[in-house]
């Protein structure tokens, strides 16, 4: 092979890329890993990680302050906490991650890619070839609302949300989404008055409807204004800043606007419409992340549009590799070249505080799908939690398929509940029976026994 033919070729260079590209190329394959900027993608520089180094302070302090005989003073040290943050997207610096790929045996190629031709691919002139396949993995971008001015004005995306520099004197956060409420939170608690303009009648309006209020109850006890069912007229520049107008007369001025109402997949400027795939759409994949009518392409992450969350995306990764390494056609369902939990059991936390752990269908969902749903809710109020933190205030949920008593979908809501969620995960990819689970004993006392009241709840 000439130094430009390869097996695979993986396009983009973030954590689902890396992943896709490390199974091919552990499996002997010679893989390439194109990125346009920088190896490890937005989650490691300007998404998950400075997002959770951001959060991560104030609610170690939140935590302290709800516990008494802990010496804790009364603010976080702002200048320290970003500080940290910036340790940890390595100063946005990609060597560590080049020489991760390097180790892995993959070859980092630095440049745009461009799929122009079967299994071909140009980076900036240069022309690759792939025998096996071309995976994509260019993640998603910012989605921009039609909002009058919004083109003149300056406004901060998730980027300058994750990397400014200097806590600003007021935000206005515009979108109720995950993105939204983290990073208004963050900034709230680093000393910013911020405020939150939400379109829905409460933030994070996709998940089961108490955890919006939870969560916008935690954002204002930070100090948080929030303007629900909020419609936006126009936002333009003034002394100071930006003001933003909503519909019903109230204006709103700060600092910055952060706009953080939504993504979409990457898949503008990759030559796909010579294979009849339109650009700006998510990629059609199957569950091994075949393109549909494409047999030597494939796609993962958030380029899919499937779940688009970093361990998902690494979950389909891995999923396209196997399938890469073992031409697989049509696997069974579960095998280790499907991302089958795709569809059933994908788990997200919002590291709010309070937290949210979900996992599965919400009770919505299971409904729209035809399952004979049994919602059970308890707070939670156990030992663990009064001993977590005075106040401890949560809530669980937990949505029974009655058809095959399994779990389909579980919602905690409440300080340190993150960790919760995996248990969760593995009952409903187990799919283990509410009688079955009544034998799963949680330690005392630990937030966990919530379980415990779920199921008896439930009647056993
Ligand atoms: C503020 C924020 C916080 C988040 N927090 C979390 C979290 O806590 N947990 C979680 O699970 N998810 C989180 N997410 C979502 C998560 O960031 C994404 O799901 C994840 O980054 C997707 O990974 P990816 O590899 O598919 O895409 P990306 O991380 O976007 O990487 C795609 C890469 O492809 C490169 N690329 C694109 N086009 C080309 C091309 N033509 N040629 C070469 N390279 C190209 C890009 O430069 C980029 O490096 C967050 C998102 C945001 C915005
Ligand atoms: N902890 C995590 O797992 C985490 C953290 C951050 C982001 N993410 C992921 O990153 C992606 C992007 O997050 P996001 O919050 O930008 O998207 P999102 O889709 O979660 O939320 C966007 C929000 O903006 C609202 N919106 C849209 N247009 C609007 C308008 N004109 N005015 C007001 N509101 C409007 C939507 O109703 C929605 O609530 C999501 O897939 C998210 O799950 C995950």
């Amino acid at each position: 092979m000439t130094s430009d033919e390869f097996d695979v070729i993986v396009i983009g260079g973030g954590p689902v890329g890396e992943n896709a590209a490390g199974r091919t190329a552990a499996g002997g394959l010679r893989t390439a890993l194109v990125e346009a900027e920088r190896f490890g993608g937005e989650c490691s520089y300007w998404a998950c990680m400075p997002s959770k180094a951001l959060l991560r302070p104030g609610h170690a302090l939140a935590a302290a302050k709800r516990l008494p005989g802990v010496p804790v003073g009364d603010r976080l040290d702002a200048k320290a906490v970003l500080a940290r943050r910036d340790e940890f997207t390595s100063h946005w610096d990609d060597a560590g991650q080049v020489q991760w790929a390097e180790g892995a045996g993959i070859v980092p190629i630095r440049g745009r890619g461009v799929v122009t031709g079967e299994r071909e691919v140009t980076v900036d002139g240069r022309v690759l070839t792939a025998r096996r396949a071309v995976v994509l993995a260019t993640g998603s971008v910012p989605r921009l609302p039609s909002l009058t001015g919004l083109s003149e004005v300056p406004f901060w995306g998730s980027r300058e949300a994750t990397s400014a520099h200097e806590v600003p004197e007021s935000l206005i956060v515009l979108g109720g989404g995950v993105v939204g409420v983290e990073m208004a939170q963050a900034w709230a608690r680093l000393g910013s008055e911020v405020t939150l303009v939400i379109s829905q009648d409460r933030p994070l309006a996709k998940f089961e409807d108490f955890v919006g209020e939870y969560v916008a109850d935690g954002l204002r006890e930070d100090g948080v204004v929030v303007h629900a069912s909020a419609k936006t007229s126009s936002v333009s520049t003034v002394e100071g800043g930006v003001e933003l107008k909503l519909a019903d007369g109230t204006s709103i001025v700060g600092k910055h606007l952060l706009v953080a109402t939504g993504r979409v997949p990457a898949t503008s400027d990759l030559g796909l419409e010579a294979f009849e795939l339109e650009a700006g759409k998510a990629l059609p994949v199957d569950d091994t992340g075949r393109v549909s009518g494409v047999d030597w392409l494939y796609g993962c992450g958030d380029v899919t549009g499937r779940a688009p969350l970093t361990h998902q995306g690494k979950y389909a990764a891995r999923a396209v590799g196997s399938a890469i390494l073992a031409d697989a056609r049509d696997p069974e369902p579960w095998s280790v070249a499907v991302a089958t939990a795709d569809h059933a059991a994908v788990p997200q936390v919002v590291f709010t505080d309070p937290e949210v752990g979900f996992v599965g269908r919400t009770s919505a969902q299971a409904r729209e799908a035809g399952l004979s749903v049994r919602v059970v809710d308890v707070d939670i109020a156990v030992a663990g939690s009064s001993l977590h933190g005075d106040g401890y205030r949560g809530k669980a949920r937990m949505v029974v398929d009655e058809g095959t008593r399994t779990l389909v979908g579980v919602t905690f809501v409440g300080p340190d509940v993150a960790e919760m969620v995996h248990a969760a995960t593995i009952a409903i990819v187990g799919e283990v029976t509410v009688d079955r689970l009544w034998h799963a004993v949680p330690s005392y006392p630990t937030i966990s026994e919530v379980w415990l009241r779920l199921l008896e709840a439930y009647g056993l």
